[in-house]
């Protein structure tokens, strides 16, 4: 009970300091971008049978030695996209995964990521965008997913574009370790 008690106070304590050792990453995208898939890639290094996801998973894992992430990932269909903001607040790092083969949706995807970063919330939150299923033919390249995104035109921000295939696990962790870098540089002063 006593030692229950104390690792409550330690969350508690983190959750107000702001010096909980696990960083909150979010991970949005349109629906079957991959996110779902990719989580339980990280967690289980496993290719799990998805359906639609309404409402959250959230999964800790530890991507890189020494960094522990709570990664929330949100289901992205058009209806559910709304309470997306309810995840924003105390955001470290966002996981923006996109369909690559989706170049119909590229520019929806688009004005989803400025939405998303408009917040007051996540100023400042660096973004790992995953330009997903490159194995897919007619995939756009991650230069072509970085350029559609209109990544450039964005403003004190840290970004990067990572490609990745989650059914093969291509970029995935590369993914999570692009993500830890740039939660370090942003956070560290
Ligand atoms: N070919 C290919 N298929 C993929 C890849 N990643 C995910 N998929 C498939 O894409 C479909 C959607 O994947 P999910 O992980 O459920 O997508 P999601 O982004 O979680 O979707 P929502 O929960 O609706 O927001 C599934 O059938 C996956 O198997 C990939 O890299 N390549
Ligand atoms: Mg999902």
């Amino acid at each position: 009970m006593g030692l229950l008690m104390s690792k409550l106070f330690e969350v508690l304590q983190g959750f107000s300091t702001g010096t909980n050792s696990s960083t909150r990453v979010l991970m949005l995208g349109l629906d079957a971008a991959g996110k779902t898939t990719i989580l339980y890639k990280v967690k289980l290094n496993e290719t799990v049978c998805t359906i639609p996801t309404i409402g959250f998973n959230v999964e800790t894992v530890t991507p890189v030695k020494g960094v522990t992430f709570t990664v929330w990932d949100v289901g992205g269909q058009e209806k559910i996209r709304q309470l997306w903001k309810y995840y924003y607040a105390n955001t470290q790092g966002l996981l923006f995964i996109v369909d690559s083969a989706d170049r119909l949706r590229l520019e929806e995807a688009k004005s989803e990521l400025f939405g998303i970063l408009q917040s007051a919330d996540m100023a400042r939150v660096p973004v790992v965008v995953v330009a997903n299923k490159q194995d897919l033919p007619g995939a756009l390249s991650t230069a072509e997913v970085a350029h559609g995104l209109g990544m450039r035109e964005m403003r004190n921000r840290k970004w990067h574009v990572q490609g990745a295939c989650a059914v093969n696990g291509d970029g995935v962790f590369e993914s999570m370790q692009e993500m830890a870098r740039l939660v370090k540089e942003v956070y560290k002063s």
